[in-house]
């Protein structure tokens, strides 16, 4: 469980007045529940994925995740928090069995428990045939499986995607879609963070739209076309953005 409360981050800027980049953002996503953060650049979704990882101190406001405050106890709250990320390298001199028994003794995962839980992640994202080959010598598509089960390898209740299909091709984008699906199934909160929205109408139950560090949308897509009478989240978006034009213009 995720619960963001009147979550608020100002960056003051030398020479410039202060950026508010993340303003009252408050929301909740419920275990089992896949829920679509997602905004155009600058809309302030890296600054708040920092602070729900404790890496960033809010101004205001907090986000709570699993009943731990990331503000007061960030290193539980990065315990209890898996992050896909598609900027996140592998080790290249290190096997993937290696990797994923390093990040589970980082995480003090009990020793007897960690070839059962590598063993079913290898079997969930079809790893057997290269968990014993150097990591530099993967293909991309081995790679990005290597990554994913590295962010399960502590079984956390909570998993943060960010950008999770950057660069993948059909193959590895199903690859995405397919493991969303498992973690829906396995019952954790998950939020997607991602600039591909007809992607996110796929994966998401739910979606919050971020504009200018506020939410400015907020539900699933049934409720998301009768409040804003559009039919896709692309339309969607572009009316935002036609508003804001007719405002500033
Ligand atoms: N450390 C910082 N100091 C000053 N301004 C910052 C800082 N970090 C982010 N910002 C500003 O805050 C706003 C929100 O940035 P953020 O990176 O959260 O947006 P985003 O939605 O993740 O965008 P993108 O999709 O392009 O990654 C932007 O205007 C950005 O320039």
């Amino acid at each position: 469980m995720l619960q963001l409360t009147e979550l608020t981050k100002t960056f003051t800027r030398p020479g410039e007045s202060d950026l508010v980049a993340v303003n009252k953002l408050s929301f909740e996503v419920a275990a089992g529940e896949v829920y679509g953060l997602l905004g155009p650049n600058g809309a302030g979704k890296t600054t708040t994925l920092r602070m729900v990882l404790g890496l960033l101190k809010p101004t205001s406001g907090d986000a709570c995740v699993e009943g731990h405050s990331a503000t007061t106890d960030p290193e539980e709250v990065k315990r209890q928090i898996g992050l896909v990320s598609a900027s996140a390298g592998l080790y290249q001199w290190l096997t993937p069995r290696e990797m994923l028994y390093f990040f589970a003794d980082l995480y003090s995962v009990p020793q007897e428990q960690i070839e059962v839980k590598l063993q079913s992640l290898a079997d969930l994202l079809d790893l057997r045939r290269f968990l014993d080959q150097r990591s530099s010598t993967l293909s991309t598509g081995q790679k990005q499986r290597v990554n994913l089960a590295r962010a399960l390898i502590h079984d956390p209740p909570v998993m943060l995607l960010d950008e999770p299909t950057r660069g993948l091709d059909i193959v590895g984008t199903k690859v995405i879609f397919d493991y969303v699906g498992h973690l829906r199934d396995m019952g954790k909160t998950v939020i997607v963070c991602t600039h591909r929205l007809d992607e996110a109408e796929r994966i998401c139950d739910r979606f919050g739209l971020l504009y200018f560090g506020r939410l400015k949308y907020e539900g699933t897509i049934q409720a998301l076309r009768e409040e804003t009478g559009e039919k896709s989240l692309v339309d969607m978006f572009l009316k935002l953005m036609q508003e804001k034009q007719t405002m500033t213009a």
